[in-house]
């Protein structure tokens, strides 16, 4: 079982990319990666699964090669990791706290592009969204966050 958690600035000329979906909205995510929020969440959880550290460790932040990275391509390195020690998805699950955009419409792609990404059904796994009721730097539109747990199984 892993968890993982993130953090990220909505700004004015910057894409809204979350879950390798490009949002059609007014701000978009400051990172020095594309800033995917829900990504980088479900990578610190597959790492955190197998005692792997974090995202920040595999890929710092300091390393211009990770300048505007595509977080789908660090997620599917990092699962190549994983698949390499031997394990495959149970499930995942995910939360994106955001006041807006309004994620529903765009989570069926999500969840195919993770899914996808870790060789897995869409079946095995779940993205949901919620607002915080205008509360916090999320309800002010100041940023985006987003969590997620996920169950690796030893494959056969
Ligand atoms: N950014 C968001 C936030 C929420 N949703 C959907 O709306 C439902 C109700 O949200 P509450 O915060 O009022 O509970 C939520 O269950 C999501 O389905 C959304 O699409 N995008
Ligand atoms: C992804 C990385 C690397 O480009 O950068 P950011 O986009 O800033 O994301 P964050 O979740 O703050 O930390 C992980 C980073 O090392």
């Amino acid at each position: 079982m892993g968890q993982g958690f993130d953090v990220h600035q909505l700004v004015e000329g910057r894409p809204c990319i979350i879950g390798g979906v490009t949002i059609p909205y007014e701000k978009g995510l400051l990172g020095h990666s594309d800033a995917d929020v829900l990504l980088h969440a479900i990578t610190d959880a597959i790492l955190g699964a197998l005692g792997m550290g974090d995202i920040g460790k595999h890929f710092p932040d300091t390393d211009a090669a990770y300048k505007d990275a595509d977080s789908l391509k660090l997620l599917e390195h990092v699962w190549k990791l994983i698949r390499e020690k031997g394990y495959k998805l149970g499930n995942i699950d995910s939360t994106i706290i955001a006041q807006r955009p309004k994620m529903l419409p765009y989570i069926p792609q999500m969840t195919e592009i993770i899914a996808k990404a870790l060789e897995a059904d869409v079946s095995q796994v779940n993205v949901k969204a919620t607002t915080t009721e205008q509360l916090g730097f999320a309800g002010r539109g100041e940023g985006i966050a987003a969590q997620s747990v996920v169950c690796l199984v030893k494959a056969d």
